[in-house]
């Protein structure tokens, strides 16, 4: 147990930021022109199944010409996108089984360098992928575009967004976890009680932001073809091997595609809260973990380390702290019920329309892009985040 203050700034955690890349830049060097001409155009690439003959000809670039952290995560998203692009474009049964080198080796040493597995992450995809349109305007949906696109239109702009939009929602959740853990430190129990407050409030406005998928993104179109660009190659039926990166191992790596269970906001509000998630669950979310940028990963453990809240909360006896933990974790779960009712209707009824047409992405159709069982996965990280509502009849005096 760490009985010190926790710093954020320590775990490139932005107090105005959270955990979204602050003001990601949007070009690269010279150099990596033959990289940013192909992510300019993957979308029409794919649409004319021509993303692995233009990798093809692309030339192996050395990363060391790209200076600092903005620059290393730009060229992540951009070396991720033509790797989904390279892999999918011929759909779900034209999956290719190996990465030319070209592509392979740089994106391994960027990957390496920067601590986060060589394939599209909730970091990279949602997280380092945005910019203003106006660069004094806010930080709203309307104010944002993408920096880097897949196929799905407007609709996958929007799935990133309305994502990103969560996470700007969760800001002063985030700041409310460092007070508590801070409070709980100090047994400021006045301080305490006003964190648990702003992070629930943190946590409703992200329910709402949530709600705006129904807006932006269409479900047919996430259904059909915004999915299979998000897979990845582990318990994934079409690619039962993994892929092979040419130049980096003999053999193929296995990996989950990009999803917001990789999103470090709801692993630490979960630490905070105390919530224990069981068997398959635990270890799925504890997978993701190891998708996150290391800091981050490295943020979520730390609030796992602090002094037991649920524990502190009971102990205190306080009846109007209590009642703070527990609407933060009723928030939470209504967070989660939620999330269960978009993958519905983004996944579950999309999918039994596009069976009926006889289209659509089959081997995902019981599982997420992160590889999991869907809905049997996420009631059970519902009702194992609702157990952790604390009953009054234990407390003693603090
Ligand atoms: C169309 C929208 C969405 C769909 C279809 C969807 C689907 C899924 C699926 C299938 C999973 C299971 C794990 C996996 O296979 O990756 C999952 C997990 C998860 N998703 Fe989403 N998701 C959507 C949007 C979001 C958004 C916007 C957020 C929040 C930023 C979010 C947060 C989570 C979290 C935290 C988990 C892990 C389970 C948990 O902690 O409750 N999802 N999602």
């Amino acid at each position: 147990m760490e009985n010190q203050d926790i710093n954020p700034k320590e775990f490139y955690v932005s107090e105005h930021y959270g955990f979204i890349l602050q003001d990601p830049l949007e070009k690269l060097p010279e150099y990596y022109k033959p990289w940013m001409t192909i992510a300019e155009n993957v979308c029409l690439l794919i649409e004319t199944k021509q993303v692995r003959e233009a990798v093809r000809q692309m030339p192996e670039l050395t990363i060391q010409h790209l200076s600092g952290y903005r620059e290393q995560r730009l060229a992540r998203l951009i070396l991720g996108h033509i790797v989904m692009g390279y892999v999918w474009q011929d759909g779900e049964q034209g999956a290719i089984k190996a990465l030319p080198r070209c592509l392979a080796v740089p994106y391994f040493n960027l990957s390496e360098v920067l601590g986060m597995p060589p394939i599209l992450v909730h970091a990279d995809l949602v997280l380092a992928n945005w910019r203003r349109k106006n660069p004094q305007g806010p930080l709203t949906i309307e104010n944002l575009t993408t920096i880097v696109s897949l196929p799905g239109g407007d609709s996958l702009q929007g799935f990133a967004l309305v994502t990103l939009m969560v996470e700007v929602a969760a800001i002063p959740g985030v700041r409310a976890v460092c007070q508590a853990v801070n409070s709980l430190v100090s047994q400021d129990e006045p301080r305490l009680l006003q964190a648990l407050k702003d992070l629930t409030e943190s946590i409703n406005r992200m329910s709402d932001a949530l709600k705006l998928m129904h807006d932006y993104v269409d479900s047919d179109i996430f259904y059909n073809t915004i999915r299979l660009f998000l897979s990845g190659w582990k318990d994934n039926p079409s690619m039962p091997e993994g892929l092979l990166y040419e130049g980096v191992a003999e053999t193929p790596f296995s990996f989950s595609g990009g999803s917001a269970a990789q999103s470090s906001v709801f692993q630490a509000f979960d630490e905070l809260l105390g919530i224990k998630h069981r068997a398959e669950s635990a270890e799925f979310l504890l997978r993701m973990r190891e998708y996150m940028p290391p800091a981050h990963r490295h943020f979520v453990e730390r609030i796992g380390k602090a002094p037991s809240l649920p524990g502190y909360v009971q102990q205190c006896g306080d009846p109007e702290l209590l009642s703070a933990f527990n609407e933060c974790v009723l928030s939470l779960t209504d967070f989660r019920s939620l999330h269960i009712r978009i993958v519905c209707k983004y996944v579950s009824a999309a999918g039994a329309r596009a069976k009926m047409l006889g289209n659509g992405v089959q081997h995902l159709q019981e599982r997420g892009t992160g590889g999991s069982n869907v809905m049997s996965f996420l009631k059970k990280v519902r009702g194992n985040c609702k157990e952790g509502v604390l009953n009054n009849d234990t407390q003693e005096d603090c």
